[in-house]
């Protein structure tokens, strides 16, 4: 569409809306003063408009009741009102749609006399007026105004701008509706151009003496206005689009009376004329306003087939019905009231009449493929019901859907089915390798049995070695008697979880605490060079990594190798059955899920995946071979890849099991989670620093985080190699934020469960820190043997002055091993903690790249994972 001037966009838009849409012709009627003639014969006004709409019969006692005394209509003009104001109120809107495209009509209807003419000159005036006006106010358009005039005398159509009397020819034009051949079309210049044009109309047209009128008129005279307009912007380029559509000024020949007709000659002849075309006009009018249907016999008058378009077609029509008020006519108004009536009820159908330009066309019609295709693909939502092919679309578009989601969901049962597959596995190797373990300890059982959690029946090997003290030779020489072989390593990572209460081989203080579980004594010398880590303890009050390790062995066990798994079950089961006892043991089977959901950086799905299992008799996983609390790195102490992996694996399911969570979980998750934000509402990180931001955000966040890791590792025990692992894995990128986020918050969770009453896992309550600090002091035997192994006797003397060890002082090694990591606030302490354990386990040959190797760097863009993370928070 061309361009349209922007202060008429809004009517523009209003003639889009009206566009296409039927529209009842508005009729109005205009009731005459009494003229002179009328008042001399003493003529009573009859009629009378009492308002704007209705126009009333006065004289009903006259009438009798046959007939209605009140006729309504859109608009009733009363005598006194002048043609102005009959135009404006009842003919500009529609007679200026034309200048929008859109076609227009106004008749004039009455008997003769009753001032059809004398509206119709003054409508047609104050029309062009006003579309001069428009015009002039519309710069950015260039209008064409043709005028063209023709009358329907007796039957034959005449041109009034030809003098040529030669009638002229109508025919029916397809899609343009009935066409006047030769008709003279003039470009209207100006009002003088109107006016003359006008006149010369005037004076064509015939007009007669009647009885009624001096200058009856005895046509039908059509006066059209064709206006064109196209944006000047598009004018010449070939793809501009024109506005075209008409105007009609009809003012129709007056009905008569019969007994007013002339009896014969001209008169005769034109009144006949007249009658019988306006009677059909009136039938088809009639006709029209019972709806369409049938036949509507346009064809029987040149006038209705004229009009055809105006009175059933693309146009918008007003007709204005003139009324004499006289007595003498009332039935001649009554007539006319009824033409009025049936034609309020004619609607038709206008439309925007664009000529376009074959480019402009192509383009439009682009457009409307354009469209449609798009309405295809999104139906309407408010489209009728009848609208199958919507209705039929939209429930395609469902079914869609639905086989989607059936896919998603068999793809998220066979998941869980094989992860069930390969736990069941699991459990079968796992109850394997623990028979073999049991037989082993048949057959080793040259000890005593040992109140050890692995089993009240179980020997106690490890602990009888280290409560030995002569186990450490008090010097750094290696001495013989230190090389442990590996195996034995092996067994130093079986350490036991057990209530301290329940461990014969240490002793509760209960000075140190009001629960004998949570403070420990180390008898023998290892009471001298454990009163740090003793201290430690004390200080925590409550403390165990040993679930902290369980989540990090459970989780790497579900990734890393056969061997790697067969330790990380071993755990998991503790986890649930390591109770020492039946009851005890029923008790965790009871409510297997409980402790996982408390546990906040526990993927739920991990959950789904160990709770309904059933481990058998939880006394078959309480051997030696078991993993130890410090689990990741206890038991890599003679397999040092092998640990790596598992923490590198277990970190990176971690994150992984989070965002499988987030996934299937969604929204239930949330609000099953929600039951335990209570008690832990305030574990997890600074909400301000949940996602790194800016790479100085980040910085900051980062430091900020592994400070409070390094607190909470020490007040939770966790193990030396996984602090180093992390610490050293972790050192400040961006991407590190994730497990950043996850260590921090187990860490806080852990710390709070310990602080809680009964400091233990409610379903794990083997999980003490009694349990976890003697598993850090393994952990610290570990690698007094370790350094022995592994270290030379020139690397460990400089190393015992560096950490100001006296050479000449006992138990050097373990001096060293107590001192790791015990001064948290002291970065270069950690950091040199950190690089003798990695030594010590091999960490610093193959950890780097380790990472890397294992892509440790998954990492979920930052977006996805601080709504995963946020919403995993407010699982909590
Ligand atoms: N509303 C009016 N106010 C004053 N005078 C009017 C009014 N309507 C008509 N007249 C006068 O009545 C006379 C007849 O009017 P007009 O010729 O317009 O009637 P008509 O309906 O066209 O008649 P015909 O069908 O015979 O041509 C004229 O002299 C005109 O001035």
């Amino acid at each position: 569409m061309g361009a349209i001037g922007g202060e008429e966009l809004l009517k523009w838009e209003k003639m889009q809306a009206l566009s296409g849409r039927e529209e009842k012709i508005f009729v109005l009627i205009r009731l005459r003063p009494l003229n002179e003639k009328e008042t001399a014969a003493n003529e009573t006004a009859d009629w009378e408009c009492i308002n704007d709409t209705t126009v009333l019969y006065r004289n009903t006692l006259r009438e009798g009741s046959t007939f209605p005394s009140a006729y309504t209509f859109d608009r009733v003009f009363r005598g006194d009102c002048d043609t102005r104001q009959v135009y404006e109120e009842g003919a500009k809107e529609i007679a200026l749609s034309v200048v929008n495209g859109i076609n227009s009509s106004i008749f004039a209807y009455g008997q003769t006399s009753s001032g059809k003419t004398y509206t119709m000159v003054g409508i047609t005036e104050y029309a062009v007026a006003d579309i001069f006006d428009y015009i002039k106010r519309h710069e950015e358009r260039a209008f064409v105004i043709k005028f063209s005039a023709i009358e329907i005398y007796n039957e034959v159509v005449r041109d009034l701008l030809s003098t040529d009397n030669t009638p002229l020819r109508l025919r029916d034009d397809p899609e343009r509706g009935p066409i006047l051949e030769k008709l003279t079309e003039e470009n209207l210049r100006d009002w003088g151009h109107l006016q003359e044009l006008l006149s010369f109309c005037e004076a064509q047209r015939q007009v007669g003496e009647t009885y009624l009128n001096e200058k009856s008129s005895r046509s039908h005279q059509i006066i059209r206005l064709t206006i064109e307009s196209s944006a000047r912007e598009f004018l010449g380029k070939g793809n501009s689009a024109t506005l075209a559509a008409s105007v009609n000024f009809v003012d129709l020949a007056g009905s008569e009376r019969a007994s007013q007709l002339s009896s014969a000659g001209v008169r005769l002849k034109e009144g006949c004329h007249i009658n019988r075309s306006l009677l059909t006009l009136g039938t088809v009018i009639r006709k029209l306003s019972k709806g369409r249907n049938g036949h509507i016999n346009y064809r029987d008058s040149k006038l209705t087939r004229i009009l055809q378009p105006s009175i059933g077609g693309n146009a918008r029509t007003a007709i204005i019905c003139t009324l004499s008020p006289a007595r003498s006519h009332v039935e001649q108004t009554r007539n006319t009231l009824l033409f009025a009536c049936c034609a309020k009820e004619v609607t038709t159908k206008a439309q925007v009449n664009v000529v376009m330009s074959d480019k402009a066309l192509v383009k439009q019609l682009q457009k409307e493929v354009a469209r449609l295709e798009s309405e295809l693909r999104t139906p309407n939502p408010t489209a009728s019901n009848c609208d199958y092919v919507s209705l039929l679309r939209k429930k395609d578009l469902q079914i869609e859907k639905l086989e989607k989601e059936v896919k998603e969901l068999a793809k998220q049962r066979d998941l869980a089915q094989s992860r069930v597959d390969d736990l069941l596995r699991m459990i079968e190797e796992d109850q394997k390798s623990k028979k073999d373990g049991e037989d082993n300890w048949d057959d080793d059982h040259s000890v005593s049995e040992s109140s050890s959690i692995c089993g009240p029946h179980r020997p106690d090997r490890r602990m009888r070695e280290f409560d030995n003290p002569h186990f450490d030779d008090g010097d750094d020489t290696g001495s013989s008697h230190e090389e442990y072989p590996d195996e034995v390593c092996k067994e130093v990572q079986c350490i036991e979880l057990e209530e301290s209460s329940r461990d014969n081989s240490e002793h509760l203080d209960p000075s140190l605490s009001g629960n004998g579980e949570l403070a420990l004594t180390v008898s023998g010398e290892e009471n001298e060079t454990m009163n740090e880590e003793r201290e430690e303890s004390q200080i925590q009050n409550n403390s165990s990594y040993s679930v902290l390790d369980q989540f990090s062995q459970d989780i790497s066990g579900s990734m890393s190798s056969s061997r790697s798994l067969k330790l990380t079950r071993s755990w998991s089961c503790r986890e649930y059955h390591m109770t020492g006892s039946p009851e005890r043991a029923g008790e965790m089977d009871r409510t297997p899920a409980n402790g996982f959901e408390r546990f906040p950086g526990r993927p739920d799905s991990w959950r789904r995946k160990l709770a309904p299992l059933d481990f058998g008799d939880s006394t078959r996983f309480g051997d030696g071979s078991q993993s130890s609390i410090g689990s990741p790195s206890a038991n890599e102490f003679g397999e040092e890849v092998t640990s790596i992996q598992t923490f590198v694996a277990g970190m990176k399911e971690m994150v992984k099991l989070e965002y499988q969570k987030q996934l299937v979980d969604g929204q239930g998750e949330e609000t099953q989670g929600k039951s335990s934000v209570k008690n832990v509402k305030d574990v997890g990180v600074d909400p301000m620093l949940e996602a790194p931001g800016t790479p100085l955000n980040w910085s900051l966040q980062f430091t900020k985080q592994q400070k409070e890791i390094i607190e909470l590792w020490k007040a939770c025990c966790v193990p030396l190699t996984h602090r180093t692992y992390f610490f050293l894995l972790f050192r400040g990128d961006p991407k590190d934020s994730i497990y950043m986020e996850v260590e921090l918050r187990r860490l806080t969770f852990l710390k709070e469960t310990f602080f809680s009453a009964n400091g233990s896992l409610k379903d794990a309550p083997t999980i003490t820190l009694a349990a976890s600090v003697k598993a850090l002091r393994r952990e610290r035997e570990m690698l007094v043997k370790l350094m022995q192994k592994r270290l030379s006797g020139d690397e460990r003397t400089k190393l015992f002055k560096e950490w100001d060890i006296p050479l000449d002082s006992k138990r050097r090694r373990m001096q060293l091993a107590t001192r790791l990591w015990s001064n948290t606030s002291d970065m270069n302490h950690v950091m040199e903690s950190a690089t003798v354990v990695a030594k010590l386990v091999r960490f610093s040959e193959q950890g780097m790249a380790l990472k890397e190797m294992f892509g440790l760097s998954f990492t979920p863009q930052h977006t996805v994972r601080r709504s995963s993370w946020r919403s995993s928070r407010a699982s909590l």
